[in-house]
């Protein structure tokens, strides 16, 4: 016979708003407060939705690998769909199942491998535009370059000038959207005609001018560069009907932001990270200097490059692009012999299970040592998932990875970066976790190695 949630000890919130106000004002302290102070699990109520924070690693990895029974249908995922649209990444079911078998091949090692080049032209021809002494937001940097990458390795496009611009604008508007609703304890407050509301509206009708102009180039095109455009393009149902433009809006853009605003989260916060910790940006340096010389990265440098993909996984401990997920379960159901009712929100946060004592030890320390062992195989499942986990782990995790590294690469070997003082680095909890201000940084250009 399961157990009711209302057994568990719980924060005590407001009579009216529940525990919005703590969450809202301040979602990492809350949630880690929450799975330091109560049982395993810990019921929640926001306003009228009822949640429930999972911190123990065998319940995570239970609902992530049960997409059919838990599903992404949440306020949070109905937010990050008013943006993407039903794609890979918020659609579901059998319409999510054929989207990811169809797109899987493009994610393929032999196929990503081809991409690497790019990545680090494209990088390289940064640098060309740094100056010694420079003084850059190494944030907008990233988030650049990655937008860059992703648009050029998966759709052939060069994206500039003012497409460029359009994408990232649009995702500034989006990201303070999604913090504004997430105060609001995300409730359907979308149609109201408040200042923000509208300026998201427009932001993606501008966007939506962009994504459908790249498709109708290609729809009027003769090549085929055999990419993921091209894919989806060809793509056909068992009937012979091909997608909509409308489906390959959702998909062009699920990938173009799921692709970049991740991995230029995460590499600048290695920025950050490196700033902080000069012995480990020493000891990068020795490697780049040991492995590449002074020649520029390539895919077969990767497998020796070990102490600069620690550093991107210690990064990711830290500060995991996607700091909280959530799932639904369609029915009833049973959930460590507690009764888990159909449509209750279950969160499970990255960001305090990747900072527990339980299993890291100094947890907050910057150590990327730590994964020397392959720390990673020997964790508990449902511990460190800065990719997710189950069906729905990240698609692009091996694209992600293979791109940090050589991004990070790349520019330490040629540069070291230095926090200007008096800045505040405070995460942004939004869609995902930003630097709330950017990370403003001074270029010294690498003569010798220390
Ligand atoms: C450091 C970089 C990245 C991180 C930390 C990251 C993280 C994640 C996480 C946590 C999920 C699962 C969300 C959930 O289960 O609720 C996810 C899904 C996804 N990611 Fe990533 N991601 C990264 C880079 C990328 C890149 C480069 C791409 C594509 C080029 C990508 C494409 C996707 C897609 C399509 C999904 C949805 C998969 C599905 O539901 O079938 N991601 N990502």
């Amino acid at each position: 016979m399961s157990k009711d949630l209302h057994q568990l000890s719980r924060p005590k919130g407001s009579l009216l708003f529940g525990n919005t106000v703590d969450f809202a004002s301040d979602p990492l302290g809350f949630l880690t407060h929450c799975a330091q102070a109560y049982e395993e699990m810990v019921p929640l109520r926001f306003l009228f939705s009822r949640a429930c924070l999972l911190t123990q690693p065998e319940h995570i990895d239970q609902v992530l690998k049960q997409p059919e029974l838990f599903t992404k249908n949440t306020p949070a995922w109905q937010a990050v769909r008013s943006l993407v649209g039903d794609g890979l990444l918020t659609s579901e079911g059998a319409f999510w199942s054929r989207q990811r078998r169809l797109t899987q091949p493009v994610f393929h090692q032999q196929r990503i491998a081809a991409y690497g080049e790019t990545m680090v032209l494209y990088t390289e021809r940064l640098l060309q535009t740094w100056q010694d002494g420079d003084v850059r937001d190494i944030h907008q940097d990233m988030m650049q370059l990655t937008l860059n990458i992703v648009t050029k390795t998966l759709f052939n496009v060069d994206m500039s000038g003012v497409a460029a611009q359009t994408i990232a604008q649009t995702l500034e508007v989006a990201m303070e959207w999604f913090t504004s609703r997430r105060k609001q304890a995300f409730l359907p407050l979308t149609g109201l005609p408040t200042a923000i509301n509208r300026r998201y509206k427009q932001a993606l009708q501008t966007m939506d001018q962009t994504i459908y102009a790249l498709i109708q180039q290609r729809h009027q095109s003769k090549d085929d560069p055999g990419d993921l455009l091209s894919l989806l393009l060809q793509a056909q149902d068992e009937d012979g009907s091909r997608m909509s433009d409308r489906q390959l809006r959702d998909e062009l853009t699920t990938l173009i932001l799921a692709g970049h605003e991740t991995t230029a989260n995460a590499l600048s916060w290695v920025w950050m990270l490196l700033a902080q910790n000069p012995a480990v940006e020493s000891k990068l340096a020795r490697e780049l200097q040991t492995v590449l010389g002074d020649r520029a990265p390539t895919l077969a440098d990767l497998p020796q490059l070990r102490y600069t993909e620690q550093i991107i996984k210690e990064a990711l401990r830290l500060y995991p692009p996607l700091f909280s997920l959530a799932r639904s379960p369609v029915r009833d159901c049973d959930l460590a012999g507690y009764r888990i009712p159909a449509g209750r929100i279950l969160l499970f946060s990255p960001w305090v299970m990747h900072r527990s004592a339980r299993y890291f030890a100094e947890p907050l320390q910057f150590q990327p040592e730590r994964w020397e062992q392959d720390l990673e195989k020997q964790l508990p499942k449902g511990v460190y998932f800065p990719f997710g986990d189950g069906p729905r782990v990240c698609m692009g995790k091996s694209f992600a990875l293979m791109e940090a590294v050589l991004l990070l690469a790349t520019i330490a070997q040629k540069c070291q970066l230095m926090l200007l003082p008096d800045q505040q680095l405070t995460p942004l909890p939004s869609m995902t976790l930003r630097p709330q201000t950017g990370i403003h940084v001074r270029v010294a250009k690498r003569t010798t190695v220390n």
